[in-house]
C-alpha cells in the first residue's frame, strides 16, 4: 500500500498519479489534500510518513510545489528516508542506494509524464542490500540530530 499526501501546490499531479497507480492496480491510501484550496504542508508529510511508521503503508509519495517542504518535513520523522526527485536516475539511485520510503515530487517544477516516470522507478527499484548502503543507513538511523 502505497501512502500519498499533498498541499494544495501538488494536488493536480496528485491526481494525475492516482489515475497512474489506478491503471497500475496499485493501491494506495489518499491522506490528502483534497482540493486546490491553501494548506500547510507539514500536515500532510506527516500524515503519510504516520501510514508508514505504523506499518499499514511501505511507501510514501509527497507532492508540493517544489517538493522541498513535504521532503523536509517528512525527514524530521523516524524512520522516514525521503528524496526529493526530478529525474530519474534519482529516483532509481535513492531506491538501490538509500532505499527510500518516500518520494517528493514538485507539482510546479517538472510536468506529469516525468513526474509518472519517476514514480514509477521509485516503485519499481529494489534496494541493492550491499553492505555499504546498509552499513550508511544504519548511521542514518541511528542519528537523530544534534
Ligand atoms: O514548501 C514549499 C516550498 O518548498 C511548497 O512548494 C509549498 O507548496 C509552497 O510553499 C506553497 O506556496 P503558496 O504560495 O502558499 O502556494
Amino acid at each position: 500500500m502505497i501512502a500519498l499526501g499533498c498541499d494544495h501546490g501538488g494536488y493536480a499531479m496528485m491526481q494525475v498519479i492516482k489515475k497512474h497507480l489506478d491503471e497500475r492496480g496499485l493501491e494506495y491510501k489518499d491522506c490528502g489534500c483534497f482540493s486546490e484550496k491553501s494548506v500547510d504542508y507539514p500536515d500532510y508529510a506527516q500524515a503519510v510518513c504516520r501510514e508508514i511508521q505504523n506499518g499499514t503503508c511501505s511507501r510514501g509519495i509527497l507532492i508540493c510545489g517544489t517538493g522541498i517542504g513535504v521532503c523536509i518535513a517528512a525527514n524530521k520523522m523516524r524512520g522516514i528516508r525521503a528524496a526529493l526527485c526530478s529525474d530519474c536516475y534519482s529516483a532509481q539511485k535513492t531506491r538501490e542506494h538509500n532505499d527510500a520510503n518516500v518520494l517528493t515530487l514538485g507539482g510546479r517544477v517538472i510536468g506529469p509524464e516525468l513526474a509518472l516516470m519517476i514514480t514509477d522507478m521509485f516503485l519499481d527499484t529494489p534496494f541493492s542490500g550491499e553492505e555499504r548502503h546498509k552499513r550508511r543507513i544504519e548511521k542514518l538511523e541511528k542519528y537523530y540530530g544534534e
